[in-house]
């Protein structure tokens, strides 16, 4: 969009964007600058198009009398003083406006805020001279100390919601001009988009086309002070955090702009008295909705900004202290010369400002003094003004849908969301004798050309000239603007983090121990050798073996292997094989093993002499053993214990014989494990997976909602808009969640080496070292998902999506090289696969950090943190 420029908004057609009625008044939007305005009705402008070059005078007056004068720039503007007002008659300012020599055309005059010299009464409040915050309080004033540029200006504003046809125009080709010291009270139905102009003039909201500009520049750029303590915010909603008292909700907010605790407590005082706050210490979620709108209230006033907007601060508000409300507002703006912009349903109360806006079909009706408004129309109070000015749009709309149904039908949208659309013209002649008009208007001023009725080259001087003012004060205040507030406003944000989570003990130690409590479920639940499993004997040599044999017997060996084995697993005897199936079958038992009647003697001849034995003797000196495999776990488990028990049997035999042991083992020799013991657990394989995966996963639990519940709530635009920055808002939490972490990692790990003998055969430094980077990984990727999530829900899914494949191809459940090469490959780019093999490497192994599998743990996890932050980073800029 060019800057400087207007153009129509996309979606509108060129003559929608006129202001003019049928008998409506034609304001003119540049001339904002001036202390009396002329707006001409529509027949004028008719008849002026009509009437001969040499009688279009150019005339500037002010009620009073004529001031006839041609174009002036907007720097001569600047050296005009005085003004009219509503009721009396100013001084005169020259004018470059090329309307103002109409002479049937209606004034709108200067309110007595605006004629108030420049300079502020000294506040005590204000922090001191030499803060920075001072330094950004820059004045709106000129140089020459007059000709104020407006504090709110905006030509051709276009904004709408939604893409391509969906697209729902809220504002459109709006023009709007709030002066300092003034109170403009801007009125509109519901829905008509007040809250969406006052988060553009914010700047948490951009135009999609148009210009706008506040004490001269563009929000959002730091030196206009916006956002930060220049302005005070007070959204629709309360955006203040419920667990606070008031002291601390000011505490914090106070320090984001810069003020001292002094300072802060002062305000408070003052502000309490007059909004009638209860002085005690109750947090906000057990005040009343009115008190709590009061709160929200007096946060916005809280740094004595120079321009206030307040969005319904009046909602829920008894009528008294209502009227406090507005007399503090009044004695702000005639006194102190702040800027005011308020919306209301209360129409009435409106009356009290020095502007109103009325606002409908996305751009003002009426931007006028409620005297003037009142006067204009003959009515007696602002609220059938404003009836009157939408029924007559409706009507206009009418007819114009009437004569022109193709006109609608190329705009249905804008239409559609447009009850309210502006009339410029019912009938086609009409337009044309607007477009011949504006012919007319462009031959008197050859700068004027858009049938908008903007002087484009008004509006270009002037934002030229506002970014002139802007670049020199740019320059003078760099030295001092970037350092200071960051740091203040991290401050602040720490200090709340620590306060949310001081506010709600039982959930700082639930965070705190949850760590630890997992573990001891893993460690308790998970990797111990399944124990009691029952398994079925049909033995055909000795159904009861009730006489085992010792020493070097060699009879009912079954039983003597029997007795070895019921020490690891559960024995039921069957008298057939038929029965042992049936209960195998019913999942009574695991398996069934099965004697022939002459085991022992064909043992003994198969040990003894295992060349010679014939087939039979191999068959009947087996054991016949079937197992439901179903659960491979208990399965190995059992074949495990099986072969185990049969081994030392045999040995125990062989030993009572004087016989070498080694006679019936394998011929195979397990030397000493290189690294771990001779019988690896499932748990100490599991651990460092397991650590990694409580730590990282709760983390990203942790931080997940941070931003959700702040932005839902509206306190991250609040605090946006006081003059925090994402950089600062992530640096906190990474703080606070570090500190947190370091806990959390502290009680995991003693919980696991300590409390269950994991053992850690390497440097424990580094174990706690890749620990705590996995959980600020975590903690980064929590960030990104709630810097990218609007709802809970949303987020909640993200993080669940993640942790399953993270589990899964980790490496943490089951070895890297059990999966598919491609898998594994693509494996190796998750934050948890090196980290968890260098954690294992380190207590299983006891490997330092000069191998690569460890090193490559740390690197790949500050690698991820990285990318995380980066990430977030950007997400949080582009949607803050
Ligand atoms: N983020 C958004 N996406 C789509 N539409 C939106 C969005 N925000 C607001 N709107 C729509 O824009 C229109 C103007 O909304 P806005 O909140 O500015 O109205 P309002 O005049 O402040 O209303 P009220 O007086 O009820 O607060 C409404 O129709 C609203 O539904």
């Amino acid at each position: 969009m060019p800057e400087n420029g207007l153009k129509v908004c996309p979606g509108t057609q060129t003559l929608d964007s006129c202001t003019l009625g049928s008998d409506e008044k034609i304001r003119r939007p540049s001339s904002s600058f001036l202390p009396a305005r002329v707006t001409l009705t529509n027949s004028d402008l008719a008849r002026r198009s009509l009437q001969p070059k040499s009688r279009d005078r150019l005339n500037t007056f002010n009620g009073d009398g004529f001031y006839k004068g041609g174009s002036h720039s907007f720097k001569e503007r600047r050296h005009s003083v005085g003004g009219g007002s509503d009721d009396t008659p100013g001084r005169l300012r020259r004018s470059r406006s090329t309307l103002t020599g109409w002479s049937s055309g209606t004034i709108i005059q200067e309110s007595p805020t605006n004629r108030m010299l420049s300079g502020d009464s000294p506040n005590p409040l204000l922090p001191p001279k030499d803060s920075c915050l001072q330094i950004r309080n820059l004045r709106s004033k000129s140089k020459d100390g007059f000709g104020e540029i407006p504090v709110i200006y905006i030509r051709g504003g276009c904004k709408g919601y939604g893409r391509g046809p969906n697209k729902k125009n809220i504002l459109n080709n709006l023009n709007m001009t709030v002066n300092k010291g003034e109170i403009y009270g801007l009125l509109g139905a519901s829905g008509c988009g007040k809250t969406t102009l006052l988060s553009i003039i914010v700047g948490r909201r951009h135009l999609d086309s148009g210009s706008l500009r506040v004490f001269g520049g563009i929000p959002g750029d730091t030196i206009s002070g916006i956002p930060g303590p220049r302005v005070g915010y007070m959204p629709q909603e309360l955006a203040l955090y419920e667990e606070f008292t008031v002291l601390e909700t000011a505490l914090y907010f106070g320090r984001i702009y810069g003020m001292s605790v002094k300072q802060i407590k002062l305000q408070l005082e003052f502000l309490m008295s007059l909004l009638d706050l209860p002085h005690d210490k109750r947090n906000l979620s057990s005040f009343s909705g009115g008190q709590q709108r009061r709160v929200s209230f007096l946060i916005s006033l809280l740094a004595d900004p120079e321009l206030l907007i307040l969005d319904e601060p009046t909602v829920g508000v008894d009528p008294l202290l209502r009227q406090n409300i507005w007399n503090h507002l009044l004695h702000l703006a005639s006194q102190r010369r702040k800027t005011i912009l308020i919306t209301t349903h209360y129409i009435d109360e409106t009356k009290q400002a020095s502007k109103v806006g009325m606002l409908s079909g996305g751009r003002l009706l009426a931007e006028d003094s409620p005297g003037s408004l009142l006067r204009s129309y003959q009515l007696d109070n602002l609220e059938d003004v404003f009836l009157r000015l939408c029924q007559r749009e409706r009507d206009s709309q009418e007819s114009l849908n009437e004569t022109k149904p193709s006109l609608n039908q190329t705009q249905p949208s804008f239409n559609q969301t447009q009850p309210f659309t502006p009339s410029f013209a019912s009938t086609q002649k009409l337009k044309n004798d607007i477009f011949a008009t504006s012919k007319v208007v462009s031959r008197l001023a050859p700068g004027l050309t858009d049938p908008n009725g903007l002087d484009i080259s008004d509006v270009k001087s002037d934002l030229e000239y506002f970014d002139s003012e802007m670049k020199e004060k740019r320059m003078k205040d760099q030295s001092c603007f970037p350092a200071c507030p960051s740091f203040c406003n991290f401050v602040a944000l720490l200090k709340k983090n620590f306060l949310k989570l001081r506010r709600n003990p039982a959930m700082l130690i639930f965070i705190f121990l949850l760590p630890a409590i997992q573990v001891v479920f893993f460690c308790v639940a998970i990797g111990q050798e399944p124990a009691n499993l029952r398994l079925g004997v049909v033995n055909e040599e000795s159904f009861n073996c009730s006489d085992v044999s010792t020493g070097c017997s060699l009879s009912e060996l079954s039983c003597r292997y029997l007795q070895v084995l019921e020490t690891r697993v559960q024995i039921t005897r069957f008298d057939n094989s038929s029965l042992s199936e049936d209960a195998a079958e019913n999942g009574d038992i695991w398996g069934v093993i099965q004697f022939k009647a002459n085991f022992s003697s064909a043992y003994v001849a198969r040990i003894s002499s295992p060349i010679d034995v014939d087939k039979q003797t191999l068959t009947d000196s087996s054991l016949d053993i079937r197992l439901d495999m179903s659960n491979q776990q208990v399965a190995l488990t059992l074949q495990n214990m099986i072969l185990q028990s049969f081994d030392n049997f045999t040995k125990s035999v062989l030993r009572d014989c004087s016989y070498p042991e080694e006679a019936a083992s394998l011929p195979i020799h397990w030397g000493e494990p290189y690294y771990g013991g001779k019988n690896p657990s499932f748990t100490e394989f599991m651990a460092p997976g397991i650590i990694i995966l409580i730590i990282y996963f709760l983390a990203v639990a942790l931080t997940g909602e941070a931003f959700i519940s702040e932005r839902s709530s509206g306190i991250l635009d609040r605090s946006w808009i006081a003059g925090v920055k994402p950089s600062e808002i992530i640096a906190s939490h990474i703080v606070c969640q570090f500190l947190v972490m370091l806990v959390q990692t502290a009680v995991t790990l003693a919980t696991i080496i300590l409390g269950f003998n994991i053992p850690c055969r390497g440097p424990f430094g580094w174990l706690a070292v890749i620990t705590v980077l996995q959980g600020l990984a975590g903690m980064s990727f929590g960030f990104l998902i709630s810097a990218l999530c609007d709802s809970q829900a949303v987020a909640m899914q993200l993080s669940i999506g993640s942790f399953y494949p993270n589990l899964l191809l980790s490496g943490i459940l089951w070895p890297l090289e059990g999966m598919p090469d491609v898998l594994r490959q693509i494996s190796l780019f998750l934050p948890n696969t090196y980290p968890c093999q260098a954690m294992r490497d380190i207590m299983l192994r006891g490997w330092d950090i000069e191998r690569e599998a460890v090193y490559m743990g740390v690197v790949v996890s500050l690698v991820w943190i990285f990318i995380f932050l980066s990430l977030s980073w950007v997400a949080v800029r582009v949607r803050l």
